[in-house]
């Protein structure tokens, strides 16, 4: 199955978070899975990703929890509308992001985060996500995401004004 993330035309693809562009950033990679509804990104801490020793750095989370939401919302709103991303990528930015931080993540294992869309309404969306450490759930997310329009990107424009 194709990542979700993978649809994205190059000038939507410089995220540090999610472009595939960027060999800097995190490249992660989102996964749909419509039967259920739900979207699922692995990813795998580096030694330097440290809040302190052992534990992993929150701000790294926020962005996890960031760049998986707006892959789900791109997803979520294509199965809502009986579109494909082959032929419709569609591409949504963060409006807000909400993280909590339940229990201490720890730095080591693969972490899974996975997502569901609670609303999808127009060109927006709200994802929740529950971000998993060894089957411990440490994090929960909820992110409001605002589609933008095929052209942004590339010719500087901002998306405000629909
Ligand atoms: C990178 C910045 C974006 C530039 C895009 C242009 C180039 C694109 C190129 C490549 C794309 C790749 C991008 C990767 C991104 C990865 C993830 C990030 O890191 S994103 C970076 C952080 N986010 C921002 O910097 C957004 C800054 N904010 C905005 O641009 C606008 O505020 C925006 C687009 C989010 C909304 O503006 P409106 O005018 O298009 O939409 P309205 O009509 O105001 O809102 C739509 C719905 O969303 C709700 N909404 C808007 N802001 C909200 C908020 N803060 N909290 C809750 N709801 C909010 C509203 O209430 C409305 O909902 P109701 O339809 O009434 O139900």
């Amino acid at each position: 199955m194709k990542a979700v993330q993978l649809y994205y035309p190059p000038e939507w693809a410089h995220c540090y978070g999610c472009g595939y562009l960027n060999a800097q950033g995190l490249r992660i990679e989102t996964h749909w899975h419509p039967e259920r509804g739900e979207s699922e990104t692995r990813f795998t801490p580096k030694p330097y990703h440290t809040a302190i020793p052992g534990f992993v750095y929150g701000g790294l989370l926020a962005s996890l929890v960031d760049c998986h939401s707006t892959a789900t919302a791109a997803a979520a709103k294509a199965q809502a509308e009986g579109l494909s991303l082959e032929a419709h990528p569609l591409r949504f930015v963060t409006a807000s992001l909400k993280v909590d931080y339940l229990k201490p993540t720890p730095l080591g294992p693969e972490l899974l985060l996975v997502g569901r869309a609670r609303e999808v309404k127009g060109k927006k969306v709200v994802v929740e996500t529950e971000l998993f450490a060894e089957g411990v759930l440490t994090v929960r997310g909820e992110a409001v995401l605002v589609q933008i329009g095929e052209g942004f990107g590339r010719s500087g424009s901002a998306p405000g004004g629909g």
